[in-house]
């Protein structure tokens, strides 16, 4: 495999009332350029841990990040991130929010080069007719497609994505995710997206990573998801796999629920 990002060995402790609290332990993960991997597992697990270390928001307690063949320290324009809302500035029109991030990344090119590249992003991503509004002028979707023209805008070396989609309705949602992998699939960035939604992480990645629970959570399994590309949602379900790997998923997940009781004593005591 030609590794692009290299995650090895990470480990994150966390002060506690209780002593130190480690989250994630000997978290190994690699992924190819171009690739697309989904970061899945229960909630508290360290999903979100990881993606914020990697984006260089969190440090790590021990371990090694690579990508493109360069250590990683700290934050940096190489890896555009999109949380669950963007943060936008609110006196600012959705093009010159995405501009702002352009003009200080891009300082090489030309006023009217970064202009024209914030505008065919917003364009692509469904903004033509808004990019000069202000962000209050536009609905919750409208700003998350802001948040994610900006992150393809800066050209990153890779995205992350932090459950970009878990504050949206489920029609914003399967929308997004159309237009997400279409932008995706021309640019082909190099991306890690955290989610909880089986059938988002299906129909988006080429590699669904299935997390352990907490405390010293890691990498349980992995999914291969051959889905020819470009992907439209009917097709991707209609597919013979897809049912296979879906219950693959609920079935790791269900294994994995620190709820469900594993032995006929603990059942009684719930029951
Ligand atoms: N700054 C912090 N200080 C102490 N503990 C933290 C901190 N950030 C996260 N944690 C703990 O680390 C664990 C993992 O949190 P994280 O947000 O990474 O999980 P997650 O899998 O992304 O969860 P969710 O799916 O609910 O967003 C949780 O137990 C959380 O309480």
């Amino acid at each position: 495999m030609n590794k692009y990002l290299e995650i090895w060995q990470l480990n994150k402790t966390f002060p506690s009332k209780k002593g130190p609290y480690t989250v994630v332990e000997g978290f190994d993960l690699s992924l190819r350029q171009g690739e697309f991997v989904s970061l899945i597992g229960h909630s508290g697990c360290g999903k979100s841990t990881v993606l914020s270390i990697v984006a260089g928001l969190s440090e790590m307690t021990s371990g090694t990040l690579i990508l493109a063949g360069k250590e990683l320290r700290g934050a940096g324009p190489d890896r555009g991130v999109v949380f669950q809302a963007p943060s936008l500035l609110p006196w600012m029109t959705a093009f010159d929010n995405v501009l702002l991030g352009v003009n200080q990344v891009m300082s090489d090119a030309s006023e009217q080069e970064r202009k024209d590249l914030v505008a065919y992003y917003l364009t692509l991503i469904g903004l033509k007719d808004a990019m000069h509004k202000l962000p209050a002028e536009l609905s919750q979707g409208m700003r998350q497609r802001v948040g994610i023209a900006r992150a393809f805008a800066l050209n990153p070396k890779m995205l992350l994505l932090d459950e970009p989609f878990g504050m949206l309705d489920s029609l914003t949602r399967y929308e997004l995710q159309q237009v997400l992998i279409d932008l995706w699939s021309q640019d082909q960035k190099t991306a890690l997206m955290v989610t909880h939604d089986v059938d988002e992480a299906l129909f988006l990645s080429d590699r669904i990573v299935m997390m352990t629970n907490g405390p010293r959570a890691r990498v349980g399994e992995t999914l291969e998801v051959t889905f020819p590309r470009p992907r439209n949602r009917t097709e991707v379900m209609e597919h013979p796999d897809y049912y296979r790997l879906r219950e693959r998923l609920i079935s790791f997940l269900e294994e994995h629920d620190i709820r469900k009781p594993t032995q006929p004593d603990a059942a009684a005591a719930v029951a």
